[in-house]
């Protein structure tokens, strides 16, 4: 039986099943802490927004910050997929992925000027210009270079994703693109810059919206836009609809992305917009719940008010909890009969924040494995080496077969780059 909103994921006798691989059997077999994902998963993902979109230009641009992994990019770059990029190095990554640079977009707040000139050099997408500041410092790196840089303007809807503040964009007070009021303006100021060429529109509220109602209101206010630009004679080719669909944690039953997509372009159809390219830039969707983070419950401290659970995967490895207090379902690989405890579920990390689950109720022996869903998404790209922790291992499961896609990292490779001084 596969667990709600894990398609992927199933439970048989008494275990947790990736695909058809035991979890206990590849936390034995490659060590933990250790990152799984489901290829099967991710192309399923892709396919359903690419279902959605059929019969019209369109592109999927995965939002790589999600899980950025070159074994990930390319599952995605293989089913036709382009990418939503934040910076040079995520450049590299597709480019080393075997991505294509045309079918990428630029997002982020801070391009650098050496990041445009990459991104120009290579042929991305599209640019999506965040401030007008940048729309001139792009213009001005395009011209040097003799060249035009295709451009979206990022518009900041003013429109409550209803999601944790933290990962909140569409909003006046964020700081993420350019306010609905002044975009008129800029793309006008756009259209005069020797080294821009108008190419489309993009938005993005947030992240892990359950609802398609915020979408909707945004896109209202973007073809507000798009038609006030027709008017003054600036016809847009593409919308970019942005990202942030959430998945099942616990109990979130988000529309599926054929549903969701599905509606907007409905709204888009009907105000006589559909002969426009439709962009998409899924990061979570894609990924979270197409993989699992592998622990080993190290030792087990019951304490007077709190049972502590404490395991080989700590805050460095996902920060999510820590960060946004953010619910991950945990789960034993191997059930165990007899009878359940109710656990705080930590890591080795010298900080009272550094938990994965609190008042989780489980069976659970010292060396058992314990697996922690919905980790595909924003997991291995946030980690880090506090504590001189090296970051984990990652496999990919693709029907029989299991691919190491990532080794474990070394204590000593964290520090080869530093010098002692004299
Ligand atoms: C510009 C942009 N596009 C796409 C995404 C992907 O968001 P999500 O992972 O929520 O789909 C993000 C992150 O929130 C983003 O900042
Ligand atoms: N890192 C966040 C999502 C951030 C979205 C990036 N714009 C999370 O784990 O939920």
């Amino acid at each position: 039986m596969s667990l709600p909103g894990h398609p992927f994921l199933h439970q048989r006798d008494d275990q947790l099943w990736l695909e058809g691989h035991a979890l206990a059997d590849l936390a034995r077999q490659f060590g933990t802490p250790l990152y799984a994902y489901s290829r099967q998963a991710m192309r399923a993902a892709a396919a359903g927004y690419q279902r959605a979109l059929a019969g019209r230009p369109h592109l999927v641009c995965y939002a790589m910050k999600a899980n950025s992994s070159l074994a990930v990019l390319q599952t995605f770059a293989e089913a036709g997929c382009g990418f939503d990029i934040v910076s040079g190095g995520e450049l590299l990554r597709v480019l080393a992925a075997g991505g294509r640079a045309d079918r990428i977009v630029f997002s982020g707040v801070g391009k650098t000027p050496q990041e445009m000139r990459l991104a120009l050099d290579a042929g991305v997408r599209c640019f999506n210009v965040e401030s007008e500041p940048e729309l001139q410092a792009l213009s001005d790196v395009a011209s040097a270079m003799g060249r035009r840089a295709p451009i979206s303007l990022r518009v900041n809807p003013d429109v409550d994703a209803g999601t944790h503040p933290y990962i909140s964009t569409g909003l006046k007070g964020n700081k993420f693109g350019v306010a609905h009021d002044r975009a008129l303006e800029v793309y006008r100021r756009a259209q005069a810059l020797p080294g821009i060429d108008v190419h489309g529109i993009d938005c993005h509220i947030g992240s892990q919206i359950t609802s398609a109602s915020p979408y909707l209101d945004a896109l209202d206010r973007l073809l507000d836009l798009v038609e006030s630009l027709a008017a003054h004679g600036i016809d847009l080719r593409h919308i970019d609809l942005g990202g942030g669909l959430g998945i099942t944690y616990t109990d979130e039953e988000p529309p599926s992305a054929e549903e969701l997509v599905r509606q907007m372009l409905a709204r888009i159809d009907a105000r006589g917009h559909g002969h426009r390219e439709v962009l998409v830039e899924p990061g979570r969707s894609m990924v979270g719940n197409a993989g699992v983070l592998l622990t080993q419950a190290l030792y087990l401290k019951p304490g007077e008010s709190k049972n502590f659970c404490i395991v080989d995967a700590a805050m460095n490895d996902l920060m999510r909890p820590a960060m946004y207090q953010a619910w991950m379902r945990i789960e034993p690989c191997l059930r165990r009969a007899g009878p359940t405890e109710t656990w705080d579920v930590v890591g080795p990390v010298c900080e009272s924040g550094d938990w994965l689950g609190r008042d989780r109720a489980f069976a659970v022996q010292q060396g058992d494995y314990l697996a922690v869903l919905s980790a595909g998404a924003y997991g291995m790209t946030m980690a880090s080496n506090y504590n001189t922790r090296p970051r984990a291992a990652e496999v990919m499961v693709d029907g029989d077969t299991v691919h190491l896609i990532r080794e474990r990292e070394t204590a000593q490779s964290l520090f080869a780059g530093e010098r002692l001084i004299g």
